[in-house]
């Protein structure tokens, strides 16, 4: 989502896409003979070059305006809640409003969604087909390209299908299947290597212990990150800031918790000098009529539940996006 992030894709065919690590590192063939691709670079100070990809396929798309402010990002994780038939009715349903609402927002505002892994690539084509301008996420991806590990993901073929966004360090996949902070490291490094953004869960387990303890729990889930040294320093970041005590409630955590912790850990991140951006959501039984309060320290929402019905995902998204113009 940084500058010329945009999908590596061949028309027609998404299958027929060209290997993402030629993109990252300026060897695409589409500009392996163009001199001035090392000028593209340069001038975009960007990963990827924007003379390698086709824009009919998706708009250009930036993370910051042009007047250097954070766009605002909300989005959807379908978890293992839907079938098959309902994961395509929810697409429909998303596709036939999220596109002209995102024209219409006052604010630019990017949105992403993260459905089952099964559900990947009618997804991609669904979003390809249409141009819609939505970001496709992955709820996880192993940290290598390629190799003997059975039932995992490629974050290489995840990039290669059309993904933008990978989900990683979630409540539920380190409590259920131990995922650690050094994984998440490894993840991180796995999605940012393949030109996708990193969205890193992060959060403190019990309730009560106020701002600051939340925020050292929630730094030691993701320095690691930040502090490897492969880490590209100007490799975008969303933090989704997850109290794990408000995942799966009725309620979301106090705005008053949840400013003051994602304030501090905005902090933290600036603090770290990187030139990289760092977009910071609030996530644990979020919904309509939570963004305004939140609207100090976060950037955007991530919505479990109180998305499944899409009216509720689009009037999230049209409050996150400030309004209609
Ligand atoms: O875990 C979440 C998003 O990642 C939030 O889930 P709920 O909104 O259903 O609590």
């Amino acid at each position: 989502m940084s500058d010329g992030w945009i999908a590596c894709l061949d028309v027609p065919g998404i299958y027929s896409v060209t290997d993402s690590h030629e993109h990252t590192c300026g060897l695409s063939p589409r500009c392996r003979s163009s001199s001035t691709h090392s000028e593209h670079r340069r001038s975009s100070q960007s990963r990827l070059c924007n003379c390698c990809f086709p824009d009919q396929l998706f708009e250009k798309r930036m993370t910051t305006t042009e007047s250097g402010k954070r766009r605002r990002l909300v989005g959807v994780s379908t978890k293992m809640y839907f079938d098959l038939a309902k994961s395509k009715s929810y697409l429909d349903a998303v596709l036939s409003s999220v596109p002209s609402l995102l024209a219409e927002l006052r604010e630019p505002t990017d949105v992403f969604v993260i459905p089952d892994f099964v559900n990947i690539i009618p997804y991609a084509e669904r979003i390809a087909a249409g141009k819609a301008p939505l970001l496709l996420g992955a709820q996880d991806a192993h940290h290598d390209d390629g190799g003997a590990y059975t039932g995992e993901v490629s974050p290489k073929v995840l990039a290669q299908a059309g993904v933008k966004i990978v989900e990683m360090g979630h409540a539920e996949r380190r409590r259920l299947f131990g995922e650690t902070d050094e994984w998440v490291a490894q993840k991180a490094l796995g999605a940012a290597r393949n030109a996708m953004v990193p969205l890193i869960c992060v959060g403190e387990v019990s309730q009560g212990g106020g701002a600051e303890k939340a925020v050292e729990e929630c730094w030691t889930q993701v320095y690691r990150v930040f502090e490897n040294p492969n880490f590209p320093k100007d490799a975008e970041v969303i933090l989704a800031y997850e109290p794990v005590w408000a995942i799966g409630k009725s309620e979301p955590a106090s705005a008053e918790h949840v400013v003051a912790v994602t304030k501090l850990l905005r902090q933290k991140a600036a603090d770290l000098g990187r030139p990289g951006l760092v977009r910071i959501l609030y996530g644990g039984s979020a919904g309509p009529g939570l963004f305004q309060k939140l609207e100090e320290g976060v950037d955007g929402l991530f919505l479990g539940r109180f998305a499944h019905d899409p009216k509720q995902f689009v009037e999230t998204i049209t409050e996150v996006g400030g309004g209609r113009k």
